[in-house]
Formats: C-alpha cells, structure tokens, sequence
C-alpha cells in the first residue's frame, strides 16, 4: 500500500470547513475490541427526509352533528380534498423511504446524474463520521491513542493554515532525535487526503469520561459516504500500521545482560548498520531479506502450529564483524538483544526463568558459543567426586547447548513471538555437532576476511573515498595485495579510524597488508592478530563419560534410570522433578542426545 497523503487543514465554521453542517453524518464508534470497527449507533437519516412533513388523517365521527357536516357538500368536496392530501403525503413519505433505501444502496461510484434524477444530495453531502473516544471504559482506547500519533504526523506535514497546535512533546525517555508528538486544540480540524478520498479529522473535547475521572476527548474523524468502504477497509489499518512503524522506528533498541539470574538492561548504542557493515554484496541482500521475510510471515507460523523463531549461527574469524551483524540485525528490526552469558546461568530453573522473562521481538545471542558452554563446571564425579555419585553430580551441573535448544524451542513455542537466536563462533569444527545438525538453525552465515569490495567500503564510510573512479593511488596495490594475505575488517578499520588524513590511513592499511605479506608486521599488532593465534579462550566441552551402574531391579534400576535421564535430557537438574518439568517436549527432542549417549557408553 503506498498511498499518496496529503494535508491542510481548516478552522471549524470558516468557509473552507469541509464538513457540510446541516446534514447529519452516519456515526460508528471504534473501541479497543480488536480495532475492529462496529458500525453501531445511530444512522440518522435526516439529509433526506428533512422537510417532510407526515401528517396524520384527522376525522371525528362520533357525533352525529359531526356526521351531518361530513354529509353535507361542502364538507364532502373538503372531507374529498383532505383524503386526497392524506393520500399523496403518504405516497411521498413512501417515496422518500424508498428513494432513501436507493441511496444507500447507490455504488460508490455511481454516475451523478442517478443520484441527480433521485433527488439525492451531492455525495460530498453524504457524510459518514467515525467517533474515536479516548476512554474505553476505564482504559485508554489504543484506536485514540494511535489517531492522537497519527494526526500528529499531519501536523506536522500541515504547511498553510495548520490549526493551533497546543502541545509539543517527546515521549518519556526519549533521545532528542525522536520525532516530536504535536496535539492540536479541541475543536479544530486537520484534513488528510488519501487514494484521493479527502478525510476530515477533529479533535473535540468532549468525549466520554473515564469513570471517575476527567472528561476526554474523541477524535471524529468524517468523510464522503461513498468512501466509508475504502476508510474501514484500507484507511484505518493503514493509520494503524503507519503508528506502528512510527513507534519500532522510534523505539531505542536496549541490551540485556544476565546478572545473577535477571536480565539488566542498557541502550545499545551499537550503531552498526547493514549499511555500514563492510561484507559482500550478496549476502547482506540474503540476510536482509530473511530477516524481512521473517517478519512477515505471522501467518505463516501460526497455520504450522511452530514457534515464531528464527535461528542464526554466525561464524568466522575473530575481527569480521559477527558482533556487528548482531547489532545490524537489531537496529534493522529495532529488536532488543538479550545476550546470554551461559557461564552465568546457574541451573536450567534459572535458564528457564530467562528465558521466559524475555520480551517478544527480540533477539537471544549467545556469542563465542564454542566457548559458552565449557564454562559450566565439570561434574564433581568427574573431578573425582566423594561418592562418585552421578546425582549429586548433576546438581551442579550447569546448561548444555541442547539443554538450551530444547528449551528454547518448547518455551518459544508456548509464549512470546518474533524471536531470534543467534550463535556467534570463532570455531565452527569445535561446535558440538548438536547444532550443526540440520534443521537446527535456520542460517549458517560466514563471516569473512576482507575482500577488495569490503575495504572500498570501510574506505567509503570512515573517509568517503569511493572506488568508483578510481578511488586512491593505492586502492590497486591493495586489491593485489588482499588477494594474497588474509585481513579482518576490525584490522583495516582499525588502521583506517587511526587518523582523519583519508591518504594516511590508507596508506596505513595498506603497510599492515604489505608487512603481513613480507612477514615482517610486528608482534602483536591489533587485537584480531592475538585473538587469530590464541585460539578459543577456554578448551572445548569434551563429552564426559557418564558412570552408569549396571542396571538392576527395584530402587537401583530407577535410580540408574534417573541418572541417564538427567544426562540425556539436557535440563539435567539434580532431580527427577527437575528433569520432568521441562516437560514433554524436551524429552521427546533431546532423544538424539539420548541415542549418542547410549551408543557411547555401550
Ligand atoms: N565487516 C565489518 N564491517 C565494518 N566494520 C567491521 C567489520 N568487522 C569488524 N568491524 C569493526 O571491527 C570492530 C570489531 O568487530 P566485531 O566485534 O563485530 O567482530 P567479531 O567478528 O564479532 O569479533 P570477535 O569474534 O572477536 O567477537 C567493530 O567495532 C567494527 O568497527
């Protein structure tokens, strides 16, 4: 939908008022009950019926003087003459009913002269008006609210003869690049145009009371009644979607961290973009328009019965830019971004409680995820524990990666929308195969060295050098050169953010590419370089052999159970109860951990 808006607007009572006083308008009102619109009320059928006059017939034939008169011939041509305007003004009330049932039958875009040759009023006297209260009840109505947003932007568009504006203001917390809301006095009007219908919205002082408190206003927003299919069908939702998109542009995205079992948030201030971000051309589109494509497909999701999710794993060297793409993606959606520290998370309740704290439209990473998961402590019978045993054991056991997935699926599903997860990684062949596994996530997407087109646009963006044209003396050299050695984005935007000389940071980038080739860069230069040779910061998850006692009858063979559920089923917990609580759908996913497991201990 791409409707071509524009505004003016008018002072109530002046000559360029579009709203014809004398006719009444159809109303309906819109309330919060799914915004849908309940024509209800009132349809007031005064523009064709005015002027009419529907007299009743007047008689009295209960005396018989009365009678006599009656018989007379005076009388009788008077008493013939009465009849016969009785009978006509009930022949025109007829007709009028019927010209009126006619009109509102009329198509829209019926040729004027039927409704001339009906006597109809012009359409543009036709008016329809829809009351948008600002109390439903004792709740705010959303449908006021988001017209309140809504006229605001045509305030502001408004150029001649806007009305009184009487508030300006910025919603709490808001950053001073937020767009500025506008309200306008009650009783004016504001006229927006849309697919050419002409829409008059007026703000009036007088809507109904919330109980107990003051009075409210209501928006009244008329127009032609030939347009009353195009406003409830195409004008209103497109108001509605307008505010929404309004309200995610202008919503600051924030970060979550974990912290002692709660999610503690800051702004992101990331302001990484797909359009900064230098990576190649294609995959940008191809990330862009998955995650475009996500979005839209509500519908999609809730015929299948899945959870709306999506699951990214992000890899390759350190300095590429993965954490990047993560902000990318959340200032692309305007998502916030929980970001899971697993080494924080104490139990799988507590992964659980997380998890489920998460707001909808956000994105859950998990960055180094190679790494996240070595951080839970080996189990004390792994570490020589007192009694060996593997319950005890399992109490301190922390989440493992499946353990997550599965709680992540059967939470997702059951609660919340427009999720993504996403895995960042160093080291794709050190991941546990558990999420290589296909159907796991959604997208594997690499991360690479720097290619030429990557470093034309770090130059593009840190100092506005184009390539088109040429670009700088060096741009060749160093094309050459990022044929042969490999370079991260974070190194070259490193060398190129060192100084504002646009040909001295290039020059500087284009050092550390020749000293790389020649072997000649010194020790330590940039962090990529020691993170490239350090390796993962922490050893890889090894799977741990599990001590299972021999199966028995009775308590044994139970306990032996348990202990291989608690393995298996990744929620892991030191109890049965536990184990159980993730419910059905974890143990019914977590069965292909089960089956390697068992394989391995045989
Ligand atoms: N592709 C890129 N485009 C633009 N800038 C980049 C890119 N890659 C890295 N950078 C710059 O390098 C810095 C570090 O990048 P980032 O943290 O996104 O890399 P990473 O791949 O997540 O690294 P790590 O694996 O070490 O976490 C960023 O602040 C950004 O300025």
């Amino acid at each position: 939908m791409n409707p071509t808006n524009s505004t003016n607007s008018t002072e109530p009572g002046t000559a360029s008022d579009p709203t014809p006083t004398p006719i009444k308008p159809t109303l309906h009102t819109l309330t919060n009950r799914g915004l849908s619109l309940r024509p209800f009320v009132q349809l007031i059928p005064g523009s064709v019926q005015r002027g009419l006059i529907i007299a009743p017939p007047r008689s009295d034939p209960t005396t018989k003087a009365t009678a006599r008169q009656m018989a007379s011939p005076a009388n009788g041509a008077l008493e013939r003459c009465k009849s016969a305007i009785t009978a006509a003004t009930s022949l025109v009330g007829a007709a009028m009913l019927l010209r009126r049932l006619v009109a509102d039958a009329l198509p829209a875009g019926a040729p004027p002269l039927v409704g001339a040759l009906l006597l109809l009023p012009p359409p543009s006297a036709r008016r329809h008006a829809l009351v948008i209260e600002e109390f439903d009840g004792a709740f705010y109505n959303r449908v006021f609210l988001a017209a309140r947003a809504y006229v605001s932007t045509l305030l502001a568009a408004a150029r001649a003869g806007a009305p009184a504006v009487v508030k300006a203001s910025l919603p709490r917390g808001a950053g001073a690049e937020q767009q500025i809301t506008l309200a306008m006095r009650p009783g004016t009007a504001v006229v927006d145009v849309f697919r050419g219908a002409e829409l008059t919205w007026r703000l009036s002082g007088e809507g109904r009371r919330r109980p107990g408190g003051a009075g409210g206003e209501a928006f009244r927003l008329s127009f032609d009644a030939r347009h009353k299919d195009l406003v409830l069908g195409a004008y209103l939702p497109f108001v509605m979607a307008r505010v929404e998109a309004m309200a995610r542009e202008q919503r600051q995205a924030k970060l979550y961290s974990n912290e002692w079992g709660k999610w503690r948030p800051v702004r992101l201030r990331n302001a990484s973009t797909f359009a900064t971000l230098a990576m190649d051309d294609a995959l940008r589109q191809d990330v862009v328009g998955d995650l475009d494509s996500f979005l839209g497909r509500k519908e999609y999701y809730e015929r299948t019965g899945r959870a709306w999710k999506r699951g990214y794993l992000i890899h390759g060297p350190p300095g590429t830019g993965k954490s990047s793409l993560v902000a990318a993606i959340s200032n692309h959606l305007h998502f916030d971004v929980y970001d899971l520290d697993l080494g924080a998370v104490r139990s799988n309740t507590e992964l659980r409680k997380l998890l489920i704290r998460m707001k909808s439209r956000s994105i859950l990473l998990v960055e180094d995820v190679d790494c996240a998961l070595a951080a839970a402590p080996r189990r004390e019978a792994d570490h020589g524990g007192s009694d060996g045993s593997s319950i005890s054991a399992s109490k301190h056991r922390k989440v493992t990666l499946s353990g997550l997935l599965n709680m992540v699926d059967g939470l997702w599903s059951s609660s919340g929308h427009e999720r993504i997860l996403i895995f960042t990684t160093n080291h794709m062949d050190m991941l546990d195969p558990a999420l290589l596994r296909p159907g796991r996530m959604d997208k594997h997407i690499y991360m690479g060295y720097c290619s030429f087109g990557a470093f034309r646009e770090l130059a593009a963006t840190y100092h506005g050098v184009n390539g088109d044209g040429g670009g700088h003396p060096l741009f060749p050299e160093i094309e050459a050169l990022l044929r042969e050695v490999e370079a991260a984005p974070a190194e070259i935007a490193e060398r190129l953010l060192a100084t504002d000389d646009a040909g001295a940071a290039i020059e500087a980038a284009a050092k550390l590419l020749r000293d790389r080739k020649a072997g000649t860069e010194e020790d330590g230069a940039g962090y990529v370089r020691q993170k490239l040779h350090a390796g993962p910061r922490r050893p890889r998850p090894r799977p741990v052999p599990v001590p299972v006692p021999a199966p028995r009858r009775g308590r044994g063979a139970s306990a032996a159970r348990r202990v291989v559920f608690d393995e298996e089923i990744v929620f892991g917990g030191g109890s049965r109860r536990q184990g159980s609580g993730s419910g059905r759908r974890g143990r019914g996913r977590g069965s292909g951990v089960r089956g390697r497991a068992g394989r391995g201990r045989r």
